[in-house]
């Protein structure tokens, strides 16, 4: 599924008319289809209100309303900012006029089970005026169902911000076309609520799209029956100090859960008698800091991580430039994730910062990473020629050439110490298992996100923790796998 900017949006709708497809016969599809899509949400006895803006995103209401009232709905179309005055909205009242169908006057007084929020669209530019302030207010204040056409009053296509809080809380949105980024920024986000596109009938396509079970499916190496531990190569992780031994643990976890022929972990003497009593099967570099400071890697390692408990010093540096200098695919995480005016290596580098470590890399606020996160990781990504994960809700990942992918799995149980270790191990792992990097990256944010959604089938994301992932990563791969 793809994700668009507004000015994409207008793009296509500019490609359409040139081709003859005119706005009016848009917005007719638009309207009709957004109609499909609500009739399981709403019955014929329902006061339905529908709040119309001047804009083409109120024409799309004014189309609704239409098939809404032929179908035998009891729908009020109101215009609380004045009436359209975009040429295509203009019509479209005409036409509706002539089918003999009728326009209420705005009463707030009036009571609805079912608001519908067509005042604006991509066309928005914030702050809100105060006229469509107080018609959001009043939506939000309703006992109602609240349903956004194409995006939530109050936010915007492309940022997160929502100024003062003051949006359209909806409990459902039809985007148009396609999803809008700013679904999946925040605080933009949490207004959307369930959110689904509605094609109007144009060709899709963009440089950003939601990372999908069967894609994920599609890229996942197959286990041949004469395959043997050195077909699905060994990772090196560099993790664990003796006050933090846990991480290691759990990216160790990570790692040999995920399908790697062979496990080394890179740590002190402490922390691999406390890994090797949970993740018998792996191995050890001793002293593993200082050895691959010194240039020490063992052989036959295809796949690379670094910073799972480790605190960032020059020692951390080091070790890190020597494994981007080897050409090993480098998972560079927590501890190693460290502000530097380069990441030249001789393979790929994955960095998975959350939004605080990314805020130390960039020098930018959280809040600021948050309403805009997609286009920051992109930015940092293809600056520095490397791949950004960047962690929390709705991770973005994007690769040096631009793409990049949003993740749509995951709930709050991962909102936890320990899962972001266990997920630098799940990458390593799949790195050494995957032929391309890039579905390695991508299957292992998803399947880490998977595994939270099957602990919440049956138990409170509240309870989940980061060693859960030991007895879930074999259930979440076997939905993977089950296919092949
Ligand atoms: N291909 C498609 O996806 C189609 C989508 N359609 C719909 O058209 C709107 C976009 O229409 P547009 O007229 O460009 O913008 P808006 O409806 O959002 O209205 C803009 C209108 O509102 C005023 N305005 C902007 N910001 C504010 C503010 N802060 N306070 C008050 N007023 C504001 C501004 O002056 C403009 O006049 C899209 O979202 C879809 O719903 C089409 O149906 C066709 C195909
Ligand atoms: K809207």
């Amino acid at each position: 599924m793809y994700i668009y900017r507004a000015d994409e949006i207008h793009q296509i709708d500019q490609q359409a008319l040139e081709q003859g497809f005119s706005l009016f016969s848009l917005m007719e599809i638009a309207g009709r289809e957004l109609f499909h899509k609500m009739k399981p949400l709403i019955k014929k006895d329902d006061r339905i209100i529908i709040l119309s803006g001047r804009g083409n995103n109120g024409g799309d209401g004014i189309v609704l309303s239409r098939y809404l009232r032929m179908a035998g709905y009891n729908v009020s179309l109101v215009f609380p900012l004045g009436r359209p005055k975009t040429e295509t909205a203009k019509q479209h009242l005409d036409y509706y006029f002539m089918q003999d169908e009728k326009v209420d006057e705005w009463n707030p007084n009036q009571v609805y089970d079912v608001i519908i929020d067509c005042l604006l669209g991509i066309g928005t530019t914030l702050p809100l005026r105060e006229n469509v302030k107080q018609v959001v207010s009043w939506s939000n204040e309703q006992d109602a169902l609240r349903i956004a056409v194409d995006i939530p009053t109050g936010v915007q296509a492309d940022h997160g911000h929502v100024p003062d809080g003051e949006a359209f809380l909806a409990d459902y949105s039809f985007s148009l076309h396609g999803v809008k980024r700013s679904t999946f920024l925040l605080p933009s986000g949490t207004y959307f609520g369930k959110t689904e596109s509605v094609s109007v009938g144009l060709k899709q396509g963009s440089d950003l799209s939601i990372i999908s079970k069967e894609s994920v499916r599609a890229t996942f190496p197959n286990r041949e029956v004469t395959s043997h531990k050195g077909t699905f190569g060994t990772s090196l992780i560099v993790a664990g100090t003796d006050h933090m031994p846990g991480s290691a643990v759990l990216a160790a976890i990570g790692a040999i859960r995920s399908g790697t022929g062979k496990l080394v972990m890179a740590t002190t003497d402490r922390v691999a008698s406390v890994i090797a009593s949970t993740v018998p099967e792996a191995t050890f570099l001793l002293n593993g800091l200082e050895r691959i400071c010194q240039g020490h890697i063992p052989e036959k390692i295809v796949a690379a991580g670094i910073g799972p408990g480790i605190e960032a010093s020059e020692s951390v540096k080091k070790a890190t430039e020597v494994l981007m200098e080897s050409g090993i695919p480098l998972v560079v995480d927590a501890g190693a994730i460290q502000k530097r005016n380069n990441w030249k290596a001789k393979g790929p580098v994955i960095l998975t910062p959350h939004p605080g470590e990314f805020s130390r890399l960039t020098g930018l606020s959280i809040e600021e990473i948050q309403a805009n996160r997609i286009e920051l990781a992109r930015h940092y990504a293809m600056h520095h020629h490397v791949t950004v994960v960047l962690k929390g809700k709705y991770t973005v990942i994007a690769f040096p050439d631009g793409e990049t992918y949003i993740n749509p799995t995951g709930n709050s149980g991962l909102a936890k110490g320990g899962s972001g270790d266990v997920l630098t191990g799940m990458i390593v792992s799949m790195l050494a298992t995957h032929d391309n990097y890039r579905d390695a990256v991508k299957n292992a944010v998803y399947v880490h996100g998977l595994c939270a959604n099957i602990w919440s089938e049956k138990y409170s994301e509240t309870s989940m923790v980061a060693s859960d992932f030991h007895r879930l990563l074999p259930l979440a791969l076997q939905r993977i796998e089950r296919n092949k």
